[in-house]
């Protein structure tokens, strides 16, 4: 398993006028490597800058403390160290980090409640916490603005109607969460078995990954090599770092792969906030025809894409027991 030098990504300036410029640039990051920085992407540096301040007063405060918000069973909440393991067949110990789950709330009156994963969120004490939750809720928003952004981009990029993804039952309720992530200053060793966060791809259409500048992330563009070799993905100043998941691969039948991915840690402690963008729940994801022909035949079953996320946080998530045995009626 071998860790190359630095991975230069494209970077897609969303100030850029020409559309169809950026659209060009956005298929050969897609085709390349799935992973590409975006800036001038309209979220202001000075509040990224609050949002890692509440995440960080957030993960400071005693376990007992953080304990109360522990995740619940619509996977909301608090995630101990050790609680996720993202790589099962090659770690040792699960992820050396601590996160919280944010998503989009649903009242109790909603249809949509009695499905997996919807429900109120949990928040921190605003006794000890008064603008976790007001950050919070404002950083969600502006990050589903970008991602329905790039999601319009990508749509171009694949040489469709730029509105492809907006027909109702594709993105209209997204799953989208926000996941602050802490990582603790423990050396990973990866010989051993001991990662950060294990090799993954993520789950739903794109994920937009801020840090707080501490390098670890590494992405390993050949996911089916024999041989994985592991590039080290430098964090740029004011830039979200973009990556694909698993879902636009199977709408694009392999074109756009999600790529998979991991932390190592050095030995110093660092932050960082995950914002997952995917499709409605109920949203059948099959390729899309333009992406497959009598030569290159579809190469999944269509899926639910609620399904394919279930699936995914039962095998990595500790306490899935609770998600599995909530009522659902
Ligand atoms: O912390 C990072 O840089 C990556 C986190 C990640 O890949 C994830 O949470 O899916
Ligand atoms: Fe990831």
């Amino acid at each position: 398993m071998g860790v190359a030098g630095a991975e230069r990504l494209e970077c897609v300036d969303l100030s850029c006028p020409d559309v169809e410029r950026l659209a060009q640039q956005l298929r050969k990051a897609c085709l390349e490597t799935g992973f590409f920085y975006v800036v001038n992407h309209g979220i202001s540096e000075e509040f990224m800058a609050q949002v890692f301040e509440q995440s960080r007063k957030f993960f400071t405060l005693p376990l007992e403390e953080k304990m109360k918000v522990y995740q619940d069973e619509n996977v909301r909440g608090y995630t101990p160290i050790f609680d996720e393991k993202l790589d099962p067949a090659k770690q040792r110990l699960g992820d050396a980090k601590e996160g919280y789950y944010i998503r989009r709330e649903v009242s109790g009156s909603d249809p949509r409640a009695k499905d997996p994963l919807q429900g109120p969120n949990q928040w921190p004490s605003p006794d000890t916490l008064p603008e976790w939750k007001q950050t919070m809720e404002m950083y969600f928003d502006q990050a589903e603005k970008l991602s329905r952004k790039l999601i319009k981009l990508i749509a171009l990029a694949l040489e469709l109607e730029e509105s492809f993804f907006d027909k109702p039952g594709m993105f209209d309720h997204a799953m989208a969460a926000v996941r602050l992530l802490h990582y603790p200053a423990q050396a990973s060793n990866p010989e051993e078995g001991f990662f950060g966060a294990g090799a993954h791809s993520d789950y739903g259409m794109l994920t937009l990954l801020a840090s707080d500048g501490v390098p670890g992330l590494q992405i390993c563009k050949e996911k089916d090599a024999k041989e994985q070799v592991w590039t080290n993905v430098q964090p740029l100043k004011g830039a979200f770092i973009v990556n694909l998941g698993d879902m636009l691969e199977r709408w694009t039948n392999n074109l756009f792969r999600s790529t998979l991915h991991r932390v190592l840690n050095y030995g110093v402690e660092r932050y960082s906030i995950a914002f997952f963008m995917g499709p409605n729940f109920d949203c059948i994801v099959e390729c899309i025809p333009t992406c497959c022909s009598e030569l290159n035949p579809s190469k999944f079953p269509p899926a639910k894409s609620g399904d394919h996320l279930l699936g995914r946080y039962k095998v990595t998530h500790k306490d899935y027991e609770a998600v599995a045995n909530r009522k659902y009626t």
